[in-house]
């Protein structure tokens, strides 16, 4: 017992330590300022500081040895027993500001408190959207705030279909928030719909080289984009704010949660389309809710209502429509506070085991379709779609 416990304390208290001293305030030389701070202007930081938000364990720790080095001078107490985490920690803050003296740790104090309340007026700050909207995407909105990367689908007038940018589009986005700082990425549509799944158009742009080159091209680009779900290295979740279709519903087996609007729906019509099934679902769907549902999904385009989907264990739950956006937005925000690495690791302890098995399912997947895209059954449902318009 004491060795885990003293492991805890050695591996932590450096870094706590290192940062501590690393601040630029409280550097342990007395600044041309340092004599400045009167006792008023340190009492008035001391009613400031507890107006603001937790600025976290690191800074109150150095907040409260310059505190008690300011009005009480040099550590003077015993040193805490080893197992005293706590208070062994707060010795330590102080004991390390060694013979700081008492005007320069009050001077400390009132820069740091003066730095924070800057610091929390502008996080407190509603940002205007464009600061929070990132550039550069046609068919997306990607935003980051409160530590969540949020990527949604913008194409509100063709119910989120999607385009062969709009795949493009979605992998930069999820490749730039595996390496942003958000904690957790979440997937939505603007709009009336989630997703009517791919572009049923993407079909009719040939290139010159003909239609085997199209459907070559379409496979590696299915690969690419489901591959991007699989590796995502942290928490993915859905906010699935309307009807599904297709890809759109197959990825969601990739995913970590899915939360649902009671008016969404989820529909693969794959045979209806003379395609067959992708994101992996042949294998994550029968998973999730047992081959003889699943079949009924891909095999025979069955559409499940929201609270089907989440019987079935393709969403994890269902929130009345008109309060969706506000109760999954509290949650999520809730969760974006945990702390991000523990997630991210969960994470890959779940996802490791069967990553090369989704990897290859994925490669078989779009090699059957490639072949599926050029049958009859596939370009007649597809010129169905793309002509009923017009025989109206
Ligand atoms: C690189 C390739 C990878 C391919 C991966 C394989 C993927 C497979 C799939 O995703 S299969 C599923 C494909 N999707 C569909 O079959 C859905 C087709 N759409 C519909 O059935 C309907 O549009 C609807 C039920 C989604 C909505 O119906 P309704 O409410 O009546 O609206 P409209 O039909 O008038 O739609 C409005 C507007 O949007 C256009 N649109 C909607 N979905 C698609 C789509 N998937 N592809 C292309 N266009 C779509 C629709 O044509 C209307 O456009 P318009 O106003 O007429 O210009």
């Amino acid at each position: 017992m004491a060795g885990a416990s003293g492991r805890v304390v050695r591996r932590w208290y450096p870094h706590v330590l290192r940062s501590f001293l690393q601040v630029p305030a409280l550097q342990l030389h007395v600044s041309k300022t340092a004599m400045r701070a009167s006792q008023k202007d340190f009492e008035s930081a001391l009613s400031q500081v507890k107006l603001l938000k937790d600025p976290g364990n690191e800074v109150k720790l150095k907040l409260y040895a310059l505190y008690k080095q300011a009005t009480e001078g040099p550590c003077n107490t015993p040193k805490p027993g080893v197992f005293d985490l706590i208070n062994k920690a707060k010795w330590d803050a102080w004991n390390a500001l060694g013979s700081l003296p008492k005007e320069t740790a009050r001077q400390n104090y009132v820069d740091l408190v003066s730095g924070l309340s800057s610091s929390s007026d502008s996080s407190s700050q509603v940002k205007p959207e464009a600061d929070r909207k990132q550039r550069g995407y046609e068919t997306l909105v990607v935003t980051s705030e409160d530590s969540i990367t949020k990527i949604m689908m913008n194409r509100p007038a063709k119910k989120n279909a999607i385009t062969t940018q709009m795949y493009n589009e979605i992998m930069l986005a999820l490749k730039a928030a595996s390496k942003d700082d958000s904690a957790i990425t979440v997937l939505t549509g603007n709009g009336d719909y989630y997703s009517s799944g791919n572009d049923l158009s993407n079909f009719t742009d040939i290139p010159p080289e003909g239609i085997e080159e199209k459907a070559k091209s379409s496979a590696i680009l299915l690969r690419d984009f489901v591959d991007c779900f699989i590796d995502f290295p942290k928490p993915l979740i859905a906010a699935v704010n309307g009807p599904a279709v297709g890809i759109s519903v197959t990825i969601l087996g990739l995913f970590d949660t899915v939360y649902a609007s009671s008016r969404a729906t989820f529909h693969t019509p794959f045979s209806h389309l003379g395609q067959s099934p992708e994101g992996c679902s042949s294998y994550t769907f029968p998973k999730i809710m047992g081959p003889a549902k699943a079949a009924e999904m891909l095999i025979f385009g069955k559409k499940l209502t929201a609270a089907e989907a989440c019987a079935q264990g393709l969403v994890s739950e269902v929130f009345p429509d008109s309060t969706f956006q506000k109760e999954v937005w509290t949650r999520l925000k809730a969760y974006s506070k945990l702390p991000p690495n523990a997630m991210r690791i969960s994470k890959q302890v779940i996802r490791n085991r069967e990553k090369e098995k989704l990897h290859a399912i994925n490669a078989e997947e779009s090699r059957v379709l490639q072949e599926r895209w050029l049958s009859d059954e596939c370009t007649n449902a597809v010129m169905n779609f793309l002509t009923r318009k017009a025989k109206l």
